[in-house]
């Protein structure tokens, strides 16, 4: 939630996407999961701040079981195997300009969210991807919904400006990938 609050201020025309489509599908609705399939631009623009700033960029450290022959690697048993999430995330045979942060790529040329796009990997990916997928994807949903229907009149701002945002991740903290504390300001329309 701290990046996608954090990317909302930086990007202030993608806020007033996702709150004009709020309007629209929720309205003065209790959001509920068939809203959550209608509202397109808010999953894509969840679903590039999971891309973009993944929370683990390492994912979860394992260890082989036997000898593993990988091309031309050979991962003896007991090795600790570690996924590169971050350089799937921003591989550029994946994602055209994967340093851009671009919800849109999330999107079909129908506008509708595409979910399953190769190379989108925040969860991990095989028999040890992420259990709580589902549910995270569900809560950040309706957490930034509910933000955004209870500040109508607002936009969420960088006291410094649109565009301004430190998008590097705080070194204080390890594995996991949180923004530097930041303050924000809730701007009137
Ligand atoms: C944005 C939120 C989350 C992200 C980015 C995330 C990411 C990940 C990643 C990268 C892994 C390692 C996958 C691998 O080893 O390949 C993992 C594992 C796991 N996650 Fe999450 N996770 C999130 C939220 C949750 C939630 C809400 C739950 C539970 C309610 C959860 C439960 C688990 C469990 C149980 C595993 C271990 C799965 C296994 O080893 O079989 N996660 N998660």
């Amino acid at each position: 939630m701290r990046w996608i609050i954090l990317l909302m201020a930086n990007n202030i025309e993608m806020q007033l996407r996702m709150r004009h489509e709020i309007n629209d599908i929720i309205g003065d609705r209790v959001a509920d999961n068939h809203h959550k399939n209608d509202c397109h631009y808010v999953n894509a623009f969840i679903a590039e701040t999971l891309r973009y700033k993944g929370v683990f960029p390492l994912g979860v450290p394992h260890v082989a079981l036997c000898d593993y022959q990988l091309d031309k690697h050979l991962i003896k048993e007991k090795s600790m195997v570690v996924g590169n999430l971050f350089s799937v995330s921003r591989d550029p045979s994946l994602w055209s300009k994967p340093d851009v942060f671009s919800p849109n790529r999330f999107l079909d040329k129908d506008n509708k969210y595409m979910s399953a796009l190769p190379g989108f990997t925040p969860f991990g990916i095989g028999r040890r991807i992420c259990l709580g997928e589902k549910l995270a994807l569900a809560d950040l949903f309706y957490i930034t919904v509910r933000l955004l229907k209870s500040t109508p009149d607002y936009v969420f701002a960088l006291p410094s400006g649109e565009g301004t945002a430190d998008l590097e991740p705080d070194p204080n903290i390890f594995v996991i990938n949180v923004p530097k504390p930041y303050e924000i300001i809730l701007k009137r329309l």
